[in-house]
């Protein structure tokens, strides 16, 4: 390395001191830890009162004439590419492959599905370190410690607005708590396939799902919404995680989503397409909350316009529900009415009445419906 070299760099680093404004620095030649040279400057000082000399020490940190001499021979080789039209960006570095395969969630360890747009640095981690409460990813165990120390959520960012034992489901606007909805929507990710809503999170309203105890409420699942759905969708995504799946939450969350559209007086549907688990769960939902209706009814002449009216479900999916039961046939004059066994009904419903699965009450909801703020004039 030649000396001008060495001087350019001690130049950069008292660069960088008077920018941040301490006095004219020296430089002195000192021994790297692997026995090479290099420029130590006392930048160091600016650190040392706050974390102590052994933490503060940049010794490590500070690139060796080694360092520089790799840095440089690599830059121009790299430019001589560059000028000889050699293509770099392959198409793993423009589209960095996702290595997490397990997230660190709370108490628990979650073997993940799919990748993530997590940021390219924290996609290159094999595991990823999540807060349980404000959902912020980190690249390790330590940092998450000492995030926990400093975090001050103890629950969802919103209003608690349903409440049921253990249970609670928290409205959480996009617009308010735009960075925990983002993190929210990468966790969906990687449990699900098709998704694509990551950073727009500001139309819509999350509800989210927790389990209480002494530490806090402990995230469970949870379902976006758009706050005002052209489609009449009632629903744009739902999440269980893994460790809460088959329990019945899945059910639960559909079944307030469909409580908002009654209270809302609107009719809604999920939105499109479903996965394939999105799927099994909705037309278990349909089909229970179909023949809920039925058998309510007690063998009185019903049409879809009455299950529609009590379940809040579209015509749609009514229809679809009665021809996956087969209960949609057709009579003499070639219409179509709703045809059932009572007694299979009743079988159907007390199968699952003995799943013992946590249900919605209508009452416990508090909650107003969402108003846009109106738009003032100047
Ligand atoms: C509009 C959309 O967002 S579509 C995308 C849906 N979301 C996803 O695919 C993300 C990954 N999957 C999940 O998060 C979950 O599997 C969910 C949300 C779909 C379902 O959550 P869960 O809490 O497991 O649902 P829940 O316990 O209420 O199960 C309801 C029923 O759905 C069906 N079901 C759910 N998961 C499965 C499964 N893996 N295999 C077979 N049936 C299943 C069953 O009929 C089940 O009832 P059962 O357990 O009594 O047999």
């Amino acid at each position: 390395m030649s000396s001008a070299k060495r001087k350019s760099s001690g130049a950069s680093s008292a660069k960088t001191k008077r920018h941040l404004g301490t006095p004219t620095p020296h430089t002195q030649a000192q021994t790297h830890p692997a026995g090479h040279s290099y420029v130590r400057s006392h930048i160091v000082n600016l650190f040392e009162p706050i974390l102590g000399s052994a933490d503060a020490d940049l010794v490590k940190c500070t690139p060796t004439f080694v360092d520089v001499a790799a840095y440089e021979k690599a830059r121009v080789e790299a430019s001589e590419n560059v000028t000889s039209g050699a293509v770099f960006a392959t198409s793993a570095a423009a589209n960095p492959v996702q290595l997490i395969d397990t997230i660190h969630f709370g108490k628990w360890r979650i073997g993940t599905w799919y990748a993530a747009p997590y940021p390219e640095e924290y996609c290159q981690q094999q595991t990823l370190y999540l807060c349980e409460f404000c959902l912020k990813y980190m690249k390790s165990a330590f940092m998450t410690k000492r995030h926990k120390l400093k975090c001050p959520l103890t629950s969802p960012p919103g209003n608690e607005i349903y409440r049921d034992g253990v249970v609670s489901i928290f409205e959480v606007d996009g617009k308010n708590n735009k960075i925990y909805c983002q993190n929210l929507c990468l966790l969906a990710k990687m449990f699900l396939d098709h998704k694509t809503l990551y950073y727009d999170v500001e139309p819509f309203l999350f509800y989210v799902m927790t389990e209480r105890d002494e530490e806090g409420f402990h995230f469970v699942g949870y379902f976006s919404k758009e706050k005002r759905s052209s489609s009449n969708f009632n629903l744009s995504c739902i999440l269980t995680l893994p460790i809460h799946q088959r329990k019945g939450y899945g059910q639960l969350l559909i079944d307030f989503s469909y409580l908002l559209s009654k209270k809302e007086e609107k009719p809604g549907s999920p939105e499109k397409p479903l996965s394939d688990l999105g799927l099994l769960s909705y037309r278990s939902y349909w089909r229970i909350a179909v023949l809920q209706e039925l058998r309510k009814m007690n063998n009185e002449t019903v049409s879809i316009e009455d299950i529609a009216s009590k379940t809040f479900m579209t015509h749609a999916d009514i229809v679809a529900t009665l021809k996956n039961l087969d209960m949609l046939v057709k009579d003499s004059r070639d219409d179509y009415v709703i045809c059932y066994n009572a007694n299979l009904v009743d079988e159907v419903l007390s199968k699952y009445k003995s799943k013992k699965y946590p249900t919605i009450k209508p009452n416990l909801l508090r909650w107003i419906r969402y108003e846009a703020p109106k738009k003032t004039t100047s």
